[in-house]
C-alpha cells in the first residue's frame, strides 16, 4: 500500500464519470503481485482477477474447476501490487449460483480476505436477487453477459452469442435488469458490435467489452493473450501487443546455452 496521498485511486464512481465524459476504460486481467504492480504503474484503470486463472495459471481446459479459496489467493497477491487501480475479483463457478445467501457469503469472503474492491459474477435475470443482496451489503458488483464461460457446457461452444433476435432481446433485458439490481458496470463478451452499441447506449452504467466492438465504454483482455504468451489462442477479437512466448523461449534457450558452455556465471557474477 502506498503512503503517497497524491495518488488518485480509481473507484466505481470514477468509472461512472469516465462513461459520462467519454473517456474509455482500460481493464486487464492479473493473477499475481508482480504483473499487477506493472499494470498499475503503467496506468491501467481496472485489474480483473479473472477466473481465467483456471486456464492460464492452473492449465485447466475451462474456468469451472477453480475454487473460491484459489481465487482469493490470486486476489490477495494482486491487491499487494496495486496502489491506484480498481481491483475486481471474479466469483468462481459454484460459489454463487446456489442461492443469494451463498452468493452473499462468497462476496463477503472475497472482500474480507483479499482487500479487493468489487466482485464480478456471470449471468442475467437468474442472478438479480443475489446481485441485489450483495450490493445491499455494500459490495460493488460487476455483471457479465454474452459469452459466459462458466456455462460452457450449457452452450457447447465459445461462438459469438446473441446473434439471433430472441437471444439479443433477452440480453438487452438482462442488461437493464442488472443495472436496476445495482451493478456498477457490465462485461459484454463476444456479442455482435451492433448489439453491444445498443446496450451501451441504453445504460447509464459503463460496459466493458471483450469481442463486443468499439462502442463499449471500455475494453478488457486476458493478460497472457495480449502479451502473446498464449500463442495458440487467436480469436478475432484479440490484439497482441508483444510476442512474449517467443521472447521468453529465446531468453531461456540463451540461458541454457550459457550454462551448458560454462559462459554463465563469469568472474563478475560470483563471490
Ligand atoms: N486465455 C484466456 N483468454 C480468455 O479470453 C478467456 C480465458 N482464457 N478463459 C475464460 C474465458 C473463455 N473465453 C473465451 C474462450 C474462447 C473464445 C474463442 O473465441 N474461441 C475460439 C472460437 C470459438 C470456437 O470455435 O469454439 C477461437 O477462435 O479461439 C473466446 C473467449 C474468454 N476467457
Ligand atoms: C475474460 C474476462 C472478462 C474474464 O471474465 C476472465 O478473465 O475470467
Ligand atoms: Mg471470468
Amino acid at each position: 500500500m502506498s503512503v503517497n496521498k497524491e495518488i488518485k485511486k480509481i473507484t466505481t464512481n470514477t468509472l461512472q464519470k469516465m462513461k459520462s465524459s467519454g473517456e474509455k476504460i482500460s481493464m486487464i486481467t492479473a493473477y499475481d503481485f508482480s504483473f499487477a504492480k506493472m499494470f498499475d504503474a503503467a496506468g491501467i484503470d481496472v485489474i480483473l482477477v479473472g477466473d481465467s486463472a483456471s486456464n492460464v495459471m492452473a492449465g485447466h481446459e475451462t474456468t469451472l474447476p477453480i475454487t473460491l479459496d484459489q481465487m482469493i489467493y490470486h486476489a490477495q497477491s494482486v491487491v499487494r501490487g496495486v496502489d491506484r487501480c480498481l481491483v475486481v475479483v471474479d466469483l468462481p463457478f459454484g460459489s454463487y449460483q446456489g442461492n443469494s445467501r451463498e452468493a452473499l457469503n462468497s462476496a463477503i469472503k472475497v472482500m474480507k480476505e483479499t482487500g479487493g474492491h468489487a466482485i464480478k459474477l456471470e449471468g442475467g435475470e437468474n442472478e438479480v436477487e443475489s446481485i441485489k443482496r450483495i450490493v445491499n451489503s455494500g459490495v460493488p458488483v460487476m455483471g457479465h453477459l454474452g459469452l459466459t464461460p462458466q456455462s460452457i457446457y450449457k452452450f457447447g461452444t465459445y461462438n459469438v452469442r446473441a446473434k439471433e433476435a430472441a437471444e439479443a432481446e433477452q440480453l438487452k433485458k438482462d442488461a437493464l435488469l442488472l443495472q436496476e439490481a445495482g451493478c456498477f458496470a457490465l462485461v459484454l463478451e463476444k456479442i455482435p458490435a451492433q448489439l453491444a452499441a445498443e446496450v451501451t447506449a441504453s445504460l447509464h452504467i459503463p460496459t466493458i467489452g471483450i469481442g463486443a466492438g468499439g462502442a463499449c465504454d471500455g475494453q478488457v483482455l486476458v493478460m497472457h493473450d495480449m502479451l502473446g504468451i498464449n500463442a495458440s489462442f487467436k480469436p478475432r477479437f484479440l490484439r497482441t501487443y508483444l510476442d512474449l512466448e517467443s521472447q521468453i523461449n529465446g531468453a531461456v534457450q540463451q540461458y541454457i546455452a550459457d550454462v551448458k558452455s560454462s559462459d554463465f556465471p563469469n568472474e563478475h557474477e560470483q563471490y
